[in-house]
């Protein structure tokens, strides 16, 4: 799906809305996904805490700072097979992981499953890293995976334990990829 697209005479933007951007927000069980998207929802200081680990999936809609609108698809850590229904027409990808200076193998498999998806072969991938320590991420991501990557746009951030300021970084760095990916497909027609 393109930022813009014109049928019988009327057109619609992706992002609004009407039509908000498809954004699925995977990673390992326990890497804080539901966290980030209460935070996005109710903001962090109305997390209750603790919270259960998500069964299958949740969905909320989530509105940026500069008005643009994501239906986000926070999917069970071990959603495994039960991924396939949610791929169909996804714009965007968040990848949470917990990174200790590389990526775990059992997310690089993941990852490279991900990328041979055809329904994500326009959607752009931000990686968000649970890590304390500031890791540029050219060395978390293995040569494998940097060379899968060729030619997709992605991005990585770290996002800060209890911090709602990191958290909206997080989607100010989802729609920079977004407006991206859409200028250029907009441009490429
Ligand atoms: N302080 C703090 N705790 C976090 C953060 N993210 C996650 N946690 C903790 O980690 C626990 C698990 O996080 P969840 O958001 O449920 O993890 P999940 O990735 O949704 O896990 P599954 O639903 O099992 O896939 C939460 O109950 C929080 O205690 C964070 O950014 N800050
Ligand atoms: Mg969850």
């Amino acid at each position: 799906m393109g930022a813009t697209c014109s049928g019988q005479g009327s057109a619609f933007v992706s992002g609004s809305s009407a039509y908000p951007f498809k954004i699925l927000l995977l990673g390992e069980p326990g890497v804080g996904k539901t966290f980030l998207l209460r935070c996005w929802q109710s903001g962090i200081h109305n997390v209750t805490e603790p919270l259960t680990s998500t069964t299958h999936f949740n969905v909320g809609m989530i509105k940026t700072a500069n008005g643009l609108v994501f239906m986000v698809y926070d999917l069970a850590g071990d959603i495994g097979l039960r991924l396939r229904p949610f791929l169909d027409g996804t714009e965007g990808v968040i990848y949470m992981f917990k990174a200790a200076g590389v990526i775990r193998d059992d997310d690089e498999r993941t990852l490279e499953q991900l990328l041979r998806e055809r329904d994500l072969e326009n959607a752009p991938i931000l990686f968000v890293s649970r890590t304390t320590e500031n890791v540029p991420s050219e060395s978390v991501l293995s040569e494998k995976l940097l060379s899968k990557l060729d030619g997709r746009r992605w991005d990585m951030t770290v996002l800060e334990d209890s911090s709602q300021e990191s958290a909206n970084l997080v989607l100010s760095m989802l729609e920079k990829l977004l407006r991206h990916n859409n200028q250029n497909q907009t441009e490429d027609r």
